[in-house]
């Protein structure tokens, strides 16, 4: 578990202080993933660096497992920091080492001896999926290849938490693919703690638990993807859910329109009809689609309704689990 208090770091710049962090909170459950995410300079990049005890914050605290580690110093800090595994922005493998090499040079660092080391590193190796990769050197491996080579190499010393910064950022979708899934496993099997900061939300659709957006150094909003989803006040929500096109001369044919989101529901195709044979009401999609967060499957759509009933179609269809986001009311376009 990392909890993250307070936390404010500015650094010197030419027109005075550059505040970087201004009060962050945070918290990630043990065994969880969570994804932060903002746009450039929002002081993502310096959160990382600041549980990975890279950087020092001003103020604020940061607790893995109830230890504060911004009160650390000498031993107990270098103790702390074999706790946190760190995939650092961009390639980080040495060169001259193979993809074997690379994944032990921490265990090297410990001290660990030759047999137990070899035994570690063709776990991680599987674990990552590139034990036939043991003796290639980075060169020779492809762009996803490095990044699964750095998971293997931040997992190495048996850390707790592990933090990705933009572990996808040079990677094309498909190869994004295999390096999200090495970090889902990490958690899945080993219960490592994941905080994964990233400007792609394919990754927080794919692997995240909880995400946390930054602006100005400022968390603006936190939480469980699945419930961000449903909330139709979040920001985050129209960036994972199914894109619906704007189209108010069709919306106007209607007497309600409305945003209806449906999470883990296994009878998605069943209730929106449902809904209009109980209710006589004619329904209409209007956009939106199918999604998956992780593995919970997604759906968003966008529906028209004619019909007396039309309110009460929606009420059951929000009272049987759905989000109803009314966005129209009526057809003179009255906002609800
Ligand atoms: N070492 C440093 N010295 C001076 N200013 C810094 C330093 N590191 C970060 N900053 C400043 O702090 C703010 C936050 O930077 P940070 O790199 O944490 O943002 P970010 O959200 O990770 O951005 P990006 O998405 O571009 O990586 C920015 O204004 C940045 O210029």
């Amino acid at each position: 578990m990392i909890t993250v208090e307070n936390l404010s770091k500015s650094f010197a710049g030419r027109n005075g202080p550059v505040v970087a962090l201004d009060g962050v909170n945070l918290e990630v459950p043990a065994g969880t993933v969570l994804g932060v995410v903002g746009p450039t300079g929002a002081g993502k990049s310096t959160l990382a660096r600041c549980v990975a005890l890279l950087e020092r914050p001003d103020s604020g605290a940061i607790r893995v497992d109830g230890t504060d580690l911004v009160s650390l110093d000498g031993t107990a800090l270098r103790a702390a920091r074999r706790q946190i595994g760190v995939v650092p922005q961009g390639d980080s493998l040495l060169r001259q080492r193979t993809a074997a090499g690379n994944v032990a040079l921490p265990l090297e660092s410990a001290g660990v001896p030759g047999p137990q080391r070899r035994n570690r590193v063709a776990e991680l190796l599987d674990l990552v999926g590139l034990t036939d990769k043991a003796g290639s050197y980075p060169d020779q491996l492809s762009g996803g290849q490095r990044q699964r080579i750095a998971v293997a190499r931040a997992l190495a010393a048996g850390p707790s938490v592990l933090l990705a910064d933009e572990p996808t950022s040079t990677l094309d979708p498909d190869t994004t693919g295999s390096v999200l899934t090495v970090l889902d496993r990490a958690r899945a099997e080993l219960g490592i703690t994941v905080l994964v900061v990233t400007h792609d939300m394919a990754v927080v659709r794919r692997i995240c638990d909880d995400v946390a957006v930054l602006e100005n150094g400022r968390v603006v909003e936190h939480g469980r993807v699945l419930d961000l989803v449903s909330d139709g006040t979040s920001r985050t929500a129209s960036s994972l859910l199914p894109a619906v096109d704007q189209n108010p001369l069709a919306e106007s044919r209607f007497d309600r329109v409305a945003d209806i989101v449906l999470v883990g529901f296994a009878a998605v195709g069943a209730l929106l009809p449902e809904a209009t044979s109980r209710f006589g009401v004619e329904l209409n999609l209007l956009g939106g689609g199918l999604t998956r967060l992780a593995e919970t499957p997604v759906a968003r759509f966008r529906v028209g309704l004619t019909g007396e009933r039309s309110d009460s179609a929606l009420e059951w269809i929000s009272d049987a689990g759905a989000s109803v986001q009314r966005t129209l009311k009526g057809p003179q376009g009255v906002a609800a």
